[in-house]
């Protein structure tokens, strides 16, 4: 599978989104990543579907990874869908039925994933694995752009490449926080295959150059 490259757009500049996302799709960027935030499962506040159905009106036609901080998630699950999703991520916290909300996602025809937070067990996974295409590994913990790797997620992400490759299934492997020039040829060497970059990316001088030295450190 591809490594896929997702820009994080809650890193970029708000005021000209469209431009931004045009750009660093041009510069190399594979998918663009979509944090939703709703000031109460985080504590922080993004963007709503109007602005996704903004981002798609204004000619946007990559996929579309909508990582949903939010609760309640089901009705936001429809409307993402409904503006434009391709991807759709949950955290298990967030939904009082996993299962459930899962197979909202996937009957609004989108792809569902699962978030597991640093602190959040793998145990979750056990009986959802089937439904999944998506395991989203937060390296930091959710809410805000620009902070630190977390190290443990390595530990994690070893464990959770093992349950994917035993399950047969096609499924991502997202880690989501903190990866830059310094650790991206790691994580990706832990068996991530998107890889979503906030900071490292928008707030460098050149988006093209950041994306090559990024891409050249992903040839195993
Ligand atoms: O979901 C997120 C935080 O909750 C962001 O996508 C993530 O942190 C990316 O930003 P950076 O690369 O700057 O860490």
């Amino acid at each position: 599978m591809k490594i896929l490259l997702a820009p994080s757009i809650l890193s970029a500049d708000c005021s000209r989104i469209g431009e931004e996302i045009k750009n660093v799709l041009k510069s190399g960027g594979d998918i663009i990543h979509f944090d939703v935030m709703d000031n109460h499962y985080v504590p922080n506040l993004t963007f709503g579907p109007m602005v996704l159905q903004s981002i798609r009106n204004f000619g946007i036609t990559s996929i579309i990874d909508v990582h949903l901080m939010v609760t309640p998630v089901d009705s936001l699950i429809v409307q993402f869908s409904k503006a434009g999703a391709d991807f759709i991520t949950i955290h298990p916290e967030s939904t009082n039925h996993l299962d459930r909300s899962l197979e909202l996602i996937k009957s609004c025809g989108c792809k569902a994933g699962i978030a597991i937070n640093p602190a959040t067990s793998l145990g979750v996974l056990e009986y959802v694995i089937e439904k999944l295409d998506i395991i989203l590994l937060m390296s930091v913990n959710p809410g805000f752009s620009g902070q630190e790797f977390i190290p443990s997620t390595f530990k994690k992400l070893l464990k959770v490449r093992k349950l994917i490759d035993k399950s047969n299934r096609k499924i991502f492997l997202e880690v989501d926080g903190g990866i830059n020039l310094t650790n991206i040829q790691k994580v990706a060497s832990y068996g991530a295959n998107i890889l979503v970059i906030g900071s490292a990316i928008f707030k460098s001088k050149s988006y093209l150059k950041t994306i090559k030295e990024m891409r050249d450190q992903l040839v195993f």
